[in-house]
């Protein structure tokens, strides 16, 4: 029988007036998708990335409806560092989230601290904490998280996947390294474009004027290739956006109305 190909769900953008809605939306999302998950296997597994997403997540602190036991955390890219570095991803979420949470440490999953002189080692340790996780590697299988939360830089980066870097078309590994990131820290390590896009859903977060222009160019001319343009997550996995209208004021590509 011939193989049937989707092809991937359509981006859904949200755009907020204001950023504290978009946090509370954000968080009624994330819930849903939690409260789905535990339904169908007892835990959530979910991944975050840095920049300001910890701050976005603030909706979830004394929100009776997380359960927070049965979350599973992975870092979709980390600086590579000690964890109480003021550069570490892990260092921001706890101070801003997980310390105010009843999360347990150990669903916390973090790089290895005691491999941060050997990358090689320090991306495959990485990657066997997600074979744990989700079961063996072979060809034809990838993790299926959830929900990855993502951020875009300013030149259109997303994890630590930057426009024109070898990684884009890394498509074996699950977590790669990289030495030469255009932005300090240059060490770091990154889930790859095959883990994000089997995701569930994946969830940007850009708010700001700042984003004005890369929102644009990589929802209206995904053609050009951005490394955020690049994630499609492969049916039946969705992908959305929450944005604020700042961001979203040159976005031709259609907004949805909220609801969950
Ligand atoms: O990797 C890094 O060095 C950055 O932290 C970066 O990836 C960040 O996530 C984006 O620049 C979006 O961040 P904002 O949403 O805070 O603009």
């Amino acid at each position: 029988m011939a193989a049937v190909h989707h092809s991937p769900n359509p981006p859904i953008v949200y755009s907020f007036p204001f950023v504290d809605k978009l946090v509370a939306s954000l968080a009624e999302f994330i819930i849903k998708a939690q409260r789905e998950s535990i339904d169908k296997k007892g835990k959530f597994t979910i991944a975050l990335s840095g920049g300001s997403l910890p701050n976005a997540l603030k909706g979830l602190i004394g929100n009776p409806g997380v359960k927070w036991d049965k979350w599973q955390v992975f870092y979709v890219d980390e600086r590579v560092v000690p964890l109480d570095n003021p550069d570490s991803n892990h260092l921001a979420f706890t101070e801003i989230l997980f310390s105010k949470v009843p999360i347990p440490t150990s669903h916390i999953h973090t790089l290895d601290p005691s491999l941060l002189d050997d990358l090689e080692e320090l991306s495959d340790a990485y990657e066997k904490e997600l074979i744990k996780e989700f079961a063996q590697k072979d060809s034809a299988r990838f993790p299926v998280f959830d929900l990855i939360l993502l951020g875009m830089g300013p030149d259109g980066h997303t994890a630590s996947l930057f426009p024109g870097h070898e990684l884009l078309a890394e498509d074996d590994r699950w977590v790669a390294y990289l030495e030469d990131s255009p932005k300090p820290p240059a060490k770091r390590i990154t889930f790859t474009y095959p883990v994000i896009n089997h995701a569930a859903r994946v969830a940007f977060f850009a708010v700001g004027e700042g984003k004005v222009e890369m929102l644009s160019s990589v929802l209206d001319k995904p053609e050009e290739g951005l490394p955020s343009s690049r994630v499609k997550p492969v049916y039946p996995g969705h992908l959305y956006w929450f944005v604020d209208d700042q961001a979203a004021a040159k976005l031709e590509y259609p907004k949805t109305a909220f609801k969950l």
